[in-house]
């Protein structure tokens, strides 16, 4: 069914550098969030928190009752089970082939035989479309299939939660659209909440039920896709319509004479909001809401020509 993550009043440091204070945000059981930020700003310290690899200074992760933040390990070890984690490079043993790599956490965590394992392995790389490519070594396969494999290893153990670092990340538009697919489906089949950090502006517009930003060491903003695609905020608009007019500047923020030199600049108009990425099943997303709902109920006017079927979803395009 998936499972909610309460996250409340969190603030994380490496000695005297802050990476982020006072976070706080639900993640709603079974439904697809993406975080934002620009490189820097601890979208990994954030996920590796919420599985206790990383323990932050103050405030809490509330899983199922348990809070990540501050439990045992014991606990943690149980909870962690809720987990399936997509690291970035797929994170594959380089001297397994697929099948074992796949099979790992099942080897590991479970007690099932050797045919109950390949039977969990082949319908996992089934579900992710590597049947066929058991025998290869992580080396011998591109990046996209890697990170396919690295799914597959991630649902062995029929996770709750999916959290999933930069699925993008090295991979053309093409096969970005193609994972993007997969997410979508694999959510509508398992209904796990998911969540993923991510770079990509355009799958950011179509593939979540919620986005966050994390900017200048804290939670900029987090909720529905369309609070934030119709966000007139400058932090949140500038991020998530790729422009330069706006706070964040190369490296960090601008300055105040950076500020002062774009003041009447204007802000290119809000491009329109796409509708969301549907399982290629046909079957509506299992948390779907109808197209422009959050927008009517907060009484926000969606800039022109959002949620029709023709919105292309990509920026400028
Ligand atoms: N174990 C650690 N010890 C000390 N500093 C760390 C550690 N892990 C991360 N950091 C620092 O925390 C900051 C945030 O890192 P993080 O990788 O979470 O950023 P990010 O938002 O995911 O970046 P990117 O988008 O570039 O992947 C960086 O300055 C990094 O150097």
């Amino acid at each position: 069914m998936g499972v909610e993550i309460k996250v409340d009043g969190l603030t994380k440091s490496f000695g005297k550098q802050v990476i982020w204070r006072d976070v706080t945000l639900t993640i709603p059981a079974g439904e697809v969030s993406v975080m934002l930020g620009p490189s820097g700003t601890g979208k990994s310290v954030f996920l590796k928190s919420l599985i206790g690899l990383i323990k932050p200074e103050q405030g809490s992760i509330l899983i199922e009752g348990t809070d990540i933040a501050s439990c045992p390990e014991r606990e943690l070890y149980e909870i962690r089970k809720l987990f399936g984690v997509l690291f970035q490079d797929g994170a594959m043993f380089g001297s397994m082939n697929l099948f074992d790599n796949v099979a790992f956490p099942l080897r590991e965590h479970t007690k099932k035989s050797e045919s109950e394992v390949r039977n969990i392995v082949m319908e996992k790389m089934d579900l992710v479309g590597l049947v066929g490519a058991e025998d290869k070594l992580p080396g011998e396969i591109s990046g996209g299939m890697r990170k396919r494999a690295g799914l597959a290893r991630a649902l062995v153990l029929d996770p709750e939660i999916l959290l999933i670092d930069e699925p993008d990340s090295g991979l053309d538009p093409v096969r970005t659209s193609f994972i993007n697919q997969l997410f979508i489906d694999l959510n509508a089949q398992i209904d796990a909440t998911f969540l993923i950090v991510t770079h990509d502006i355009n799958s950011t517009r179509t593939v979540p039920d919620n986005i966050g930003l994390l900017y200048h060491k804290h939670l900029a903003m987090f909720g529905p896709r369309e609070m934030l695609l119709s966000s007139e905020e400058p932090v949140v608009r500038q991020f998530l319509n790729a422009q330069t007019v706006g706070p964040i500047g190369m490296s960090e923020e601008k300055d105040a004479d950076e500020l002062e030199a774009e003041k009447d600049l204007e802000m290119p108009p809000l491009p329109p909001i796409p509708l969301q990425l549907e399982p290629s099943s046909g079957i509506p997303r299992r948390h779907q809401r109808p197209p422009g709902e959050w927008c009517k109920e907060n009484g926000v006017t969606p800039p022109p020509g959002s949620f029709e079927s023709t919105t292309a979803g990509a920026i400028g395009a």
